[in-house]
């Protein structure tokens, strides 16, 4: 009889012995066919893998999978070392909660660890939205409403969501959205939205009020072709935005994102009831804005925001850059009909993450009428014009929503700053390739091996209440009024 010390000694893919029933096993060969891969079988090398073993496997799996002489006889008993379970406990780091970062499974994992870990003034900025934020729960609340309508029988052995961006190459139809002050969170700010975005071949958007300069977000990228876009606050002062554009080009700047929904920016109480006086943005650095800080860090950092932008300057925009632009905060079909007439390359359908005006309609709701609008006109779809949607996306559904409505991309925001907040730029990577996985599960799902699959058509809208139809439902009943036709049935 073998002694389990013997089993022991053979705990390596060289030479991996387990033992189930009291029985010990060489499955040395075997670790390369196993359906589970070799890693869950090394993990009980050496070890009496009963307990793990009978949940998953038949009776007569070994027999039937093992050649006989593989089977090495009974094991002594007495001799065998049953393993001690460790009880997996919410394993909670000392510094402040932080649990291991593979214990996160989702973005909004994130925000739950985020809120413990973040100072007051930095969870009260980054969190908020405006007056009764009422528009910022209805930005994730929208994606709730809205039905997919998977297609069976469909090859999806292989995935791929990769897609461009204003002809920039991107990973995934998802970028890191910009959002203002990373220092509140973590010193290292923005870049480790940078080396994030880098490593996971997705783009970020810088924004103009960044806590780190830009050059400083520019240097970390991870490569020299890393692609960023740029966010722009116009100022009063159109010297220093002009400023701002040309050494963005320079820097070789992607894309201009030139919001448009913050002529002042939002209410957001949160915010305003914190006193500020925390590290602000760099722009305060560079202008020593003395501005009021006693309501919040949103009135502190946006005095220079012009109030007076309108269409006309976009003349003055297109004449000081050669970058695309994109409107970022269009929130009606009107204004996204005009700018493209006008000939910009996009608009971004948001509302500023329900941190500006109140009771504004989630993008995800816009984008129904917009591509319906621009479809009418000729101008959907359309390379040369895209959109993008952001606010409240937190799971690969609602990207593949978006996507099938219509959207080229969406931005997401809040998540990553909540992710680097607790774990840095790791923290970024992990949050960008859990939705990789979960796109590969939910596409694969859909019937949609890539992004031209996903359409219209897999989607059931109706109850977001968009007035343009994306009910495939009425196409099924148009079918069933064709079918009653020809075959004679009788009306309803
Ligand atoms: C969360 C957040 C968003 C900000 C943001 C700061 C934070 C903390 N800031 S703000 O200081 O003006 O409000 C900006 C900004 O600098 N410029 C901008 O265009 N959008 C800004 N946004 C809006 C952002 O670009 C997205 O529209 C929004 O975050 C998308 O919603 P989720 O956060 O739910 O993904």
């Amino acid at each position: 009889m073998l002694k389990f010390d013997e089993v022991q000694k053979h705990n390596s893919r060289e030479s991996c012995w387990v033992v189930v029933h009291g029985n010990a096993y060489d499955v040395t060969e075997f670790l390369p066919d196993h359906p589970g891969g070799a890693g869950i079988i090394l993990k009980y090398a050496g070890k009496d893998a009963t307990e793990e073993y009978d949940p998953i496997h038949p009776p007569g799996t070994l027999e039937e999978n093992l050649p006989k002489e593989k089977c090495l006889g009974p094991v002594d008993p007495s001799t065998i070392k049953k393993e001690e379970k460790v009880e997996k406990k919410q394993v909670v780091k000392d510094e402040g909660g932080v649990p291991p970062l593979s214990q996160c499974l989702n973005l909004y994992d994130f925000e739950v660890i985020a809120k413990r870990v973040l100072k007051p003034t930095a969870w009260a900025y980054y969190s908020s939205g405006a007056d009764d934020e009422v528009t910022m729960r209805e930005n994730t609340s929208a994606f709730g409403r809205i039905w997919f309508r998977p297609r069976i029988l469909r090859d999806v052995s292989k995935v791929d969501f990769s897609t461009s961006l204003l002809g920039q190459k991107s990973t995934l139809p998802v970028y890191i959205t910009a959002t203002a002050l990373g220092k509140l969170g973590h010193p290292d700010g923005e870049k480790n939205l940078t080396v994030a975005a880098g490593k996971e071949g997705v783009i970020q958007m810088i924004p103009t009020l960044a806590s780190c300069s830009f050059d400083e977000i520019v240097a970390a990228k991870t490569h020299d072709a890393q692609v960023q876009f740029m966010q722009l606050y116009v100022n009063s002062n159109r010297a220093i935005t002009e400023n701002i554009i040309a050494k963005a080009e320079k820097a070789g700047i992607k894309g201009l994102f030139v919001t448009v929904d913050a002529p002042q920016l939002g209410r957001r109480e949160k915010d305003m009831r914190m006193k500020f006086d925390d590290v602000g943005s760099d722009m305060q650095n560079q202008n020593k804005d003395n501005v009021d800080r006693s309501q919040g860090a949103a009135r502190a950092i946006s005095s220079f925001i012009d109030p007076s932008l309108s269409w006309d300057d976009l003349t003055w925009l297109r004449s000081v850059t050669k970058m695309p632009i994109v409107l970022k905060g269009v929130q009606t079909w009107e204004d996204a009909v005009r700018a493209a007439e006008l000939g910009l390359s996009g608009v971004v359908l948001s509302n500023h993450g329900g941190r500006q005006l109140d009771f504004a309609r989630s993008g995800i709701e816009v984008l129904g009428e917009v591509v319906e609008a621009l479809k009418a006109k000729g101008l959907f779809p359309n390379p040369m014009f895209q959109i993008f949607v952001d606010g409240g996306i937190r799971r690969a559904s609602d990207v593949l929503k978006a996507v099938a409505m219509g959207a080229t991309a969406v931005g997401i925001g809040r998540p990553f700053l909540y992710a680097y907040s607790a774990y840095g730029s790791d923290g970024v990577v992990h949050a960008l390739q859990l939705l990789k996985a979960e796109m590969e599960m939910n596409m694969r799902l859909l019937g949609a091996p890539t992004l031209k699959d996903v359409v219209p058509e897999m989607v059931d809208a109706r109850a977001l209440g968009t007035h343009v139809n994306f009910t495939p439902v009425s196409h099924g009943h148009q079918i069933y009024e064709k079918l009653q036709t020809a075959v004679g049935m009788p009306g309803e």
